[in-house]
C-alpha cells in the first residue's frame, strides 16, 4: 500500500464538511464469487450496523444495472480513502457468520496461492448446507421481557399467566412455544395475554431437526507403544507441547503402526482441550481408520461424500461448538471450523485425491500446511510411499522426517515374486491369471488364508477393437476408447456418462468384424470364478460398490473370514489391514508404468507397495506376486525389494534431470472450446504473451508448449495446454498475474491455470 493519498491528489477532492460525514460511514468489504481478484466496498444501512460481521453474506447491487449478487463480508469498518459514491448493500443473508476470521484469511491465501478468485474459494469451503441451514427450522419461541419480573410483582395476574413466567424464569432464555405451553400446561390464551402486555416478547430461533445421536464405538484400550513408535510420538510431540508448527513426514513402512501413533498424538491434543483433524483420502474407502478412531475417542465428527446436506450442517455446528474432539474426513474436511485446533493428520499422503481437480484446484496437503502454520500447531503426513515432493523437503531440512523401517511385533514385509508373463503358458493365450499365480492362489486357499487380487481397471474390456481401422471405439465426445460394461450391455466412457450398446458394425469405417480386448475386474472376476468355482469371492470397484455401506459390508464380510478371494481396483489397496490375507496378485503392473505421465513411476511404485503391503500383517507369512511384462524395469524391482529410498534417490535424480517437480514447480494452462482453431489461436497467443512477460524475470523461467492435450478431445470440447515452470511458486504465481491482465478470450474459449499439477491428461 502506498499510504493515505493526500487530500490534494484526489481529483475532485470532497468539502471538508463531506468529510466529517463520512467518518461516521460504515462500509463493508465484499468478495463476490466473480473471477476477479478484486474487493469491493459498499456502505452498511443502520439496520445493519449492529448486525453485521465479517464472514456473513449479504445480497449487493453490482454493475450498470444493479443486478443483485451474493458476496461474502471480509472486513467492516470505515470507507477507504479514495471511495466515492459507494452503493449500499440491499440486505444480510446469514444471522450468523459461516466462517470465522482465520479461516477466512485461509481462504484468501487459497486464492492466492492457486490462482483462483476469493469469492469463488469461499463459495466452495463453505458446504450448501451450511449456507442453506439445512435441517434447521425456525421456532417461534418467547422469553421475559426486560423488567418482566418486577412488573409482574405488581400486577395481579392469573395462575396460568403466572406458571409461564415462572417456566421462563427457570429456561433462562428462550422456550419454543410447544414447549412453554406444555410445561406450564396451558393453552396459548395465557401466552398472548403476557405478550398483550409486554411481559414477554415473542423471538424466532434457529433450532436442528436431527435427532440422530452419535453412538460411540466400544472402546479398547491403548496399545503398548514399540520403541520406533515411541521415538515418531516424542517427534511429535515436542513441536505440540511448544507448542508451534512443524510438518512431521512420518514414512512408516505398511504394517508400521502409524495409525497408533497419530491416536497417541490426538489424545494429547485433546487433554489441552483442543481439536484434531484427520485428512484421509477418500472416506467411505475407509471405515476400518474410523472405527478405529471411534474406540479411542468419544466425540468424532466423520465428514465423508455420502452425507446429506442437513448432515453436514449438523456436523459442521457440533465441530464449531467445540464438542467434537476428532474431525477425520476427505480433502475438504481441512476446512473444518475447529476452534481450537491442536493438530492436523493427513494419512496417505501420496494420495492424488488430495489434490481437488475442480476450481479452486487446491492441494489439501498445502492447505493443510498453511493452516497449521498460522495456527502455530504441527502438521503430521504420513505414507509408507510418500511422494517425491514431500521426501525431497524432508531431505532439504524443510520439514522433519521421521523413518520406521520396521514393521510392528518384527514381522517381515513380504517376499515379492516377479513373474514375467510374456513367458507364461497362460497369458499370451488372453488368461488375467498366470501359472505362478493360479498355484499360488489354490495353495493359499487350501492352507486357509486369504487372497487380494489387484487390478486398476473397471469393466469387462477396455477396448473394443476394430481389426479394419486398427483402432478402438471411441467416445464420440471424448478421445478415450469405450469400456465394455457386460453386466449392463453397454459401452461406458468412463471420462463423461456418455453409454451405448455395442455396435454391430465400426461406427467408423462400417464394417463387422470387432474385438474385445484386454481384461477389466469384471472379466477378471468371471475368470476367477471358473479357475477356483469353491472359493467365495467378491469383486470390489465402483460400479460394484455403488450402495452406500456395500464396501464398508464387503470389508467386514472378508475380515470374519466369509471371503477367500478379494478382487478390484485400487479400492483394496488402501490402509486395509487384515492379518490373515497371505498372498496379493497384481495382475498388471504395466498398465500404470506406461502412462505418459511424469509420475508413471512414481505411482506404480506406490501402488506395488501398497498392494503388496496389505499382507503379512498377522502370524501368518504372506507374499506377493507381481506380473508383468516388464521384469527387469527398475521400478517394478525396487517396488518388489521394498526399497523406497532407492526408488527415491533414483527418481529425483531424473526428475532434476527433466526439470520435473520436486526439482521445479509447475503450473498447467489448459484452454478449451469448442473449436480446435479458435483453442489453437488462442494457446498460442498466450504462450506469446507470456514469453514477452518472461522477459527480465531471470532466465529459469521455461514454458513447455502449446501442445495439443494428451486428450485432445473430452466433452465435446478441445484441448491444448502449455506448462510454466520456474524454481518457485512464486516466481510462478508472479508471472502469471503478471501476464494474466494482458490476455482477452474470446467467449468460447476457456481457460483453466492449475498450479502443482497431477492429473497432466
Ligand atoms: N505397538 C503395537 N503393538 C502391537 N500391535 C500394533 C502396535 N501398533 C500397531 N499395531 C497393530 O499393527 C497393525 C498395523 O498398524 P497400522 O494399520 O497402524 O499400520 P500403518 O502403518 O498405518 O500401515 P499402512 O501404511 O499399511 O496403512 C494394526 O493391526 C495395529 O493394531
Ligand atoms: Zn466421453
Amino acid at each position: 500500500m502506498a499510504g493515505q493519498p493526500r487530500l490534494f491528489d484526489l481529483p475532485d477532492a470532497p468539502e471538508p464538511w463531506e468529510l466529517a460525514a463520512e467518518a461516521d460511514l460504515l462500509t463493508a468489504e465484499i468478495v463476490l464469487p466473480l473471477p476477479t481478484p478484486t474487493t469491493f466496498h459498499y456502505l452498511v444501512p443502520d439496520a445493519l450496523r449492529d448486525l453485521i460481521r465479517p464472514g456473513q453474506r449479504v445480497k449487493v447491487p453490482f454493475g450498470r444495472g444493479d443486478q443483485l449478487k451474493v458476496g461474502f463480508v471480509v472486513a467492516v469498518g470505515s470507507p477507504p480513502p479514495a471511495a466515492r459514491r459507494l452503493k449500499s448493500i440491499d440486505a444480510l443473508i446469514d444471522r450468523e457468520p459461516l466462517i470465522a476470521g482465520d479461516m477466512l484469511e485461509l481462504t484468501k491465501w487459497i486464492s492466492e496461492r492457486y490462482l483462483g478468485s476469493w469469492g469463488q474459494v469461499l463459495d466452495s469451503v463453505i458446504p450448501a448446507g451450511v449456507k442453506k441451514q439445512a435441517g434447521t427450522r425456525e421456532i417461534r419461541c418467547f422469553q421475559l421481557a426486560e423488567g418482566a419480573l418486577e412488573k409482574a410483582a405488581s400486577l395481579k395476574l392469573p395462575a396460568r399467566q403466572r406458571a409461564v413466567l415462572e417456566v421462563l424464569q427457570e429456561a433462562d432464555g428462550p422456550v419454543p412455544v410447544d414447549q412453554l405451553e406444555a410445561a406450564a400446561q396451558c393453552g396459548t390464551s395465557p401466552i398472548h395475554a403476557l405478550r398483550d402486555k409486554k411481559l414477554i416478547v415473542p423471538v424466532r430461533q434457529r433450532r436442528s431437526t436431527m435427532t440422530e445421536e452419535y453412538t460411540p464405538a466400544a472402546r479398547t484400550a491403548d496399545l503398548i507403544l514399540n520403541p520406533d513408535q515411541q521415538t515418531a510420538l516424542d517427534a511429535i510431540l515436542e513441536p505440540l507441547q511448544a507448542p508451534r508448527h512443524e510438518t512431521i513426514l512420518l514414512h512408516g513402512v505398511t504394517g508400521s503402526g502409524k495409525t497408533e501413533i497419530y491416536i497417541r498424538a490426538i489424545r494429547e491434543v485433546v487433554s489441552y482441550g483442543r481439536q484434531a483433524i484427520v485428512l484421509v483420502p477418500e472416506i467411505s474407502l475407509t471405515p476400518q481408520t474410523i472405527r478405529r478412531f471411534g474406540s479411542r475417542f468419544s466425540s468424532l465428527a466423520v465428514l465423508h461424500s455420502h452425507l446429506s446436506d442437513a448432515e453436514r450442517h449438523w456436523h459442521w455446528q457440533r465441530i464449531a461448538s467445540g464438542e467434537v474432539e476428532v474431525v477425520i474426513g476427505a480433502r475438504s474436511a481441512v476446512f473444518a471450523p475447529t476452534p481450537h485446533l491442536g493438530i492436523i493428520v493427513l494419512d496417505e499422503e501420496h494420495e492424488t485425491t488430495f489434490k481437488q481437480n475442480a476450481t479452486p484446484r487446491y492441494h489439501a496437503r498445502e492447505v493443510a500446511r498453511e493452516r497449521a502454520r498460522r495456527a502455530g500447531v504441527p502438521l503430521v503426513l504420513g505414507s509408507a510411499t510418500p511422494t517425491l515432493e514431500s521426501f525431497d523437503r524432508a531431505q532439504r531440512g524443510l520439514d522433519r522426517l521421521i523413518e520406521m523401517p520396521n514393521r510392528v511385533e518384527q514381522r517381515p514385509l513380504p517376499p515379492v515374486v516377479i513373474v514375467d508373463t510374456r513367458n507364461d503358458a497362460l497369458v499370451p493365450r488372453g488368461h488375467s491369471i498366470g501359472r505362478a499365480l493360479k498355484h499360488s492362489i489354490e495353495r493359499s486357499i487350501n492352507e486357509g488364508g486369504q487372497v487380494i487380487l489387484f487390478l486398476n481397471l473397471r469393466g469387462y474390456s477396455p477396448v473394443l477393437w476394430c481389426l479394419k481401422c486398427n483402432e478402438g471405439v471411441k467416445c464420440p465426445d471424448c478421445d478415450i476408447s469405450l469400456t465394455w460394461h457386460r453386466d449392463r450391455g453397454k459401452l461406458l466412457c468412463h471420462s463423461c456418462d456418455f453409454e451405448m450398446p455395442p455396435p454391430e458394425r465400426c461406427p467408423s469405417c462400417g464394417q463387422p468384424g470387432q474385438k474385445y480386448l484386454g481384461a477389466g475386474t469384471q472379466k477378471l472376476e468371471q475368470e476367477v470364478r471358473s479357475k477356483f468355482p469353491d472359493a467365495r469371492i467378491v469383486r470390489m470397484d465402483s460400479d460394484a460398490m455403488r450402495k452406500p455401506g456395500s464396501h464398508d459390508e464387503a470389508l467386514e464380510r472378508f475380515r470374519k473370514g466369509e471371503i477367500d478371494i478379494l478382487l478390484g481396483t485400487q479400492m483394496i489397496a488402501k490402509g486395509l489391514d487384515f492379518p490373515n490375507v497371505t498372498l496379493v496378485g497384481v495382475i498388471d503392473a504395466d498398465s500404470m508404468l506406461h502412462q505418459p505421465d511424469l509420475r508413471a513411476a512414481e505411482r506404480t511404485f506406490q501402488l506395488i507397495a501398497q498392494v503388496a503391503g496389505r499382507t503379512g500383517r498377522g502370524e501368518k507369512a504372506g507374499r506377493v506376486i507381481v506380473q508383468t511384462m516388464s521384469p527387469d524395469d527398475a521400478v517394478i524391482q525396487l517396488a518388489a525389494e521394498h526399497d523406497y529410498l532407492g526408488f527415491a534417490k533414483r527418481e529425483l535424480a531424473q526428475r532434476r534431470e527433466h526439470h520435473a517437480p520436486p526439482a521445479t514447480n509447475l503450473a498447467r494452462v489448459i484452454v478449451r472450446g469448442p473449436r480446435e482453431d479458435l483453442v489453437r489461436a488462442e494457446i498460442r497467443k498466450i504462450v506469446e504473451t507470456l514469453k514477452e512477460t518472461a522477459k527480465g524475470r531471470g532466465d529459469d523461467l521455461r514454458i513447455l508448449g502449446p501442445a495439443p492435450a494428451p486428450i485432445l478431445r473430452l466433452k465435446k470440447l478441445f484441448r491444448y495446454h502449455c506448462q510454466l515452470s520456474a524454481p518457485t511458486i512464486e516466481q510462478i504465481l508472479e508471472w502469471w498475474r503478471a501476464a494474466e491482465a494482458r490476455f482477452s478470450l474470446p467467449d468460447e474459449v476457456e481457460l483453466t491455470i492449475d498450479v502443482d499439477p497431477l492429473d497432466l491428461r
